[in-house]
């Protein structure tokens, strides 16, 4: 028999004649603060989910707990502290997305109806905690919205996991809607152009070549029928088209390699390298598969990737930031969303 966690009692949050659809958009997740235990808070979440380590067995308890709980936590806390918003005093991924979810409740005002807000999969603000909100202001109708361009099972797949494992606990569920990826929608690979083009116009040099890094994965989770690599080609063979650039002018690599396993290839770092090493000077790079600026473009590919290509010989390195909530970005996002609210407003 399969049973689920006890159902709670559950009062009608306002009355019965409202009746809202809400919007939940979800990112990753970042530290509540930027040191160690912070970071082990984070990475302990993060690390203990089965979506992003499969596996999760005795071997695994021994490596996370006993050497990358110990070690990372201090390491990171480091790089955290190079990108952090000290004004608000958190990660940029929560400045943005916060940002990125009242631009979107301001553009759906038209619609009383609708309630827009955010929350992160692993961290603070929770999906429960943004499912809860939504439901006291009287939603019955819920579309989730994980920002991945690009679906793969650990990071789309387990949002949807936690929004399930949140409804499972409700008497009265609201009825739910999910996004899908948006890899190589028009509005997604139109908004990636114009912050390419918009971007190279405020260079002082021109770039010989485009690097497109996306986050990386085991490779073992593709062969086991991930779409994540098919999604993030598709995604750079569009762009490549819209651009009018081909394959030796826009590049598609995969950064932060995580662990010895294989992981998707070519590695953004290696690739650095051999290009600064094969004599070309001057790049951009851009990461398309991350909504918001995070530490794995503002650290990752900002500092250090710019330190490797310089390091071995490059003389000119820009990132392109994400499309965060710029105009461009936000049309993506009002877009898809609009789209997947059809019938309900
Ligand atoms: C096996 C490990 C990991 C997989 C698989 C993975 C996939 C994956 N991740 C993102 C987006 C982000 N990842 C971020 C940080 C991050 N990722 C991993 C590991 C895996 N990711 C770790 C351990 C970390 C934490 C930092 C570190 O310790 O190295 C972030 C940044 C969050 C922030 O706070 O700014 C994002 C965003 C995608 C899209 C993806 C898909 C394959
Ligand atoms: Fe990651
Ligand atoms: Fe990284």
């Amino acid at each position: 028999m399969t049973t689920i966690a006890p159902i709670a009692a559950q009062k009608p949050a306002v009355r019965s004649s409202l009746r809202r659809v809400g919007v939940l958009l979800v990112n990753l997740g970042t530290p509540d603060t930027a040191d160690a235990p912070g970071v082990r808070v984070y990475l302990k979440e993060f690390l203990s989910d089965a979506r992003v380590i499969e596996d999760q067995g005795l071997v695994w308890q021994f490596v996370l707990n006993g050497i990358i709980l110990r070690s990372r936590p201090r390491t990171k806390a480091l790089d955290y502290q190079k990108i952090w918003n000290n004004e608000r005093n958190e990660s940029p991924l929560k400045t943005i997305t916060r940002s990125q979810s009242d631009k979107l409740a301001a553009a759906l005002s038209d619609s009383d109806h609708v309630v827009v807000d955010w929350a992160m999969r692993y961290g603070n603000p929770s999906i429960k905690s943004g499912i809860d909100a939504l439901i006291a202001k009287g939603c019955d109708r819920i579309l989730a919205v994980p920002l991945y361009p690009q679906y793969s099972a650990s990071t789309s797949a387990t949002v949807c996991d936690e929004v399930f494992r949140v409804l499972a606990r409700l008497r009265n569920q609201p009825t739910l809607r999910v996004t899908p990826p948006y890899y190589e929608d028009e509005a997604y690979i139109e908004a990636l152009a114009i912050s390419i083009e918009t971007h190279l116009a405020t260079l002082p040099f021109a770039p010989e070549l485009i690097v497109a890094s996306f986050h990386g994965m085991p490779k073992s989770y593709v062969d086991k029928g991930d779409p994540y690599q098919s999604h993030c080609v598709a995604t750079t063979d569009a762009l490549r088209r819209r651009l009018g650039m081909d394959e030796t002018k826009l590049l598609l690599t995969f950064q932060s390699r995580f662990g010895n396993d294989e992981w998707l290839q070519p590695y953004t770092d290696k690739t650095m390298e051999r290009l600064a090493k094969e004599g070309v000077r001057r790049i951009a790079v851009v990461t398309p598969g991350f909504s918001a600026d995070c530490l794995e473009t503002l650290e990752e590919i900002a500092q250090e990737n710019a330190e490797i290509f310089k390091h071995n010989g490059g003389e000119q390195f820009s990132a392109i930031p994400c499309l965060n909530d710029s105009d461009p970005g936000m049309d993506v996002i009002r877009t898809l969303v609009l789209r997947e609210l059809q019938g309900w407003i």
